[in-house]
């Protein structure tokens, strides 16, 4: 296989969707989260994950980003959508997964910033595989206009 065609297989990446529930279920605010320093995008907004080490489930993978990034332990995890994105430096296969239930306190271990969201989002630059997300929120939710700044 050459090089450039290798260069070009997705890397698989878990992303958790943190959304806050109401005693009714109905879903409300989510979590974005700020890329660090020394990271490509570095300052735009994405929702936390990482990319997958050998051997792990997308699960695994999410639960321990989320412990290494934000110092929270995560209950279940649900697939919601995947999404083959492709960048300059690398052409990844995003796995979101909605997350309900988490403990412990936000540390933002990696110097980022979280803020929790609701459309239209207000941090700003988002990241372009964040946007397919702040549309399935918007079809799901019933929300119609622009879903962040351009
Ligand atoms: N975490 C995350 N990454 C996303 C999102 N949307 C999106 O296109 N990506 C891309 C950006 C990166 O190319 C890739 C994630 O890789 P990363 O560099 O953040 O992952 P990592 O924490 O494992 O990084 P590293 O250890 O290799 O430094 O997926 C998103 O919403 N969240």
């Amino acid at each position: 296989m050459s090089g450039a065609s290798t260069e070009r297989t997705p890397v698989d990446v878990a992303v958790g969707v943190l959304v806050e529930r109401d005693g009714t279920g109905r879903e409300g605010r989510f979590l974005l989260t700020s890329r660090p320093e020394g990271k490509v995008y570095a300052g735009y907004w994405e929702f936390p994950g990482g990319k997958l080490e050998a051997g792990e489930t997308v699960h695994e993978a999410l639960a321990r980003e989320l412990w290494e990034e934000l110092g929270i332990r995560i209950g279940e995890s649900f697939a919601w959508q995947e999404l083959v994105m492709d960048y300059p430096h690398a052409r990844v296969r995003l796995h979101f997964r909605k997350v309900y239930d988490w403990t412990g306190e936000f540390q933002m271990r990696e110097q980022q910033a979280m803020a929790w969201e609701s459309l239209p989002v207000a941090s700003h630059p988002v990241l372009p595989g964040t946007i397919p997300v702040l549309q399935w929120f918007a079809a799901e939710r019933g929300f119609t206009g622009p879903t962040h700044r351009d």
